[in-house]
């Protein structure tokens, strides 16, 4: 007999992810089934697969989260999927506290929820903790090398760590450049050896930053909450931005604050739900 898998289709600032609850349906091939449920036309579509589960360790996290993008491949944090999984636990009852330690792949994260008069989470914040710049097993620093549309176009481009890797590139204006086409070839740059996120940024005034996410092993995505921290971590270490602008990407905008206190990055947003179903494994 077919089994079949309860999902959650939810979106973090059109950034959606299909989520599964482990402690109720086993995932074993996450990997496989991220590319299969990911497809929008035979899957249910998204830009990857989130399993929900207990922290597997004795790290004093209440819960923990495994992100896979839509390729399968596994990523070391989501910054929209984690603001999901609050909103997730906490409206469907799992744990009913408004802060909740998140275990990831890149440390545990601590999520504060903002709740409405009638008990509902209306948006999230993140401790994304520290971006980091430095060279590393993803960054090797070796120089990148642009399209020629990009020509002229670029005030400047930093690597941030978020956990997960990010390039961001600070452009004069985004209209006119093949962003899909520089992200496709950018993600596979031998710069980085673990393939990369890649951020295309502007300075619109007023400490906005409009922001579109070529996504590793996604594409082109409406939203990203790592790429919106190390967005605002690159302006702001660049000088060309405050520690607290606003990132505006396709779905959404994203509130980024630099702590200068303890150097934490802390992202706020929405989270919301679109639909649920059953849909066969394999
Ligand atoms: N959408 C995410 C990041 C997802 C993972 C990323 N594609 C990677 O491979 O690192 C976010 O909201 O942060």
């Amino acid at each position: 007999m077919t089994q079949l898998v309860h999902f959650t289709k939810m979106h973090g600032a059109g950034n959606d992810y299909i989520y599964v609850d482990t402690s109720l349906y086993d995932v074993p091939n996450p990997a496989a089934q991220s590319i299969a449920w990911s497809r929008p036309h035979t899957g249910i579509g998204s830009d990857g697969l989130v399993l929900i589960g207990r922290p597997h360790d004795n790290t004093q996290a209440d819960f923990s989260m495994r992100i896979f993008n839509a390729d399968g491949s596994e990523a070391m944090m989501c910054g929209n999927a984690s603001r999901c999984i609050g909103k997730y636990l906490y409206e469907k009852g799992v744990f009913h506290k408004p802060v909740i330690r998140l275990q990831t792949l890149s440390g545990v994260k601590v999520l504060q929820l903002h709740l409405t008069a009638d008990d509902k989470v209306e948006s999230v914040t993140v401790d994304m903790l520290e971006p980091r710049f430095e060279q590393s097993e993803q960054y090797t620093g070796a120089e990148i090398k642009l399209p020629a549309d990009f020509d002229g176009h670029v005030v400047a481009a930093k690597f941030v760590s978020m956990g997960n890797p990010h390039y961001v590139i600070f452009v004069d204006r985004m209209e006119g450049l093949d962003i899909a086409r520089a992200g496709k070839l950018l993600e596979r740059d031998e710069a980085f050896p673990e393939r990369c996120n890649i951020e295309f940024a502007q300075l619109v005034g007023n400490d906005q930053i409009r922001t579109r996410v070529w996504e590793r092993g996604s594409g082109i995505t409406q939203a990203c909450g790592t790429g919106a921290c190390a967005t605002a971590a690159a302006a702001a270490s660049l000088g060309l931005a405050s520690r607290h602008p606003a990132v505006l990407m396709d779905g959404g905008t994203l509130d980024i604050r630099w702590s200068a206190n303890d150097d934490h990055i802390y992202m706020t947003g929405p989270a919301a739900f679109v639909f649920e179903g059953d849909i066969p494994m394999g």
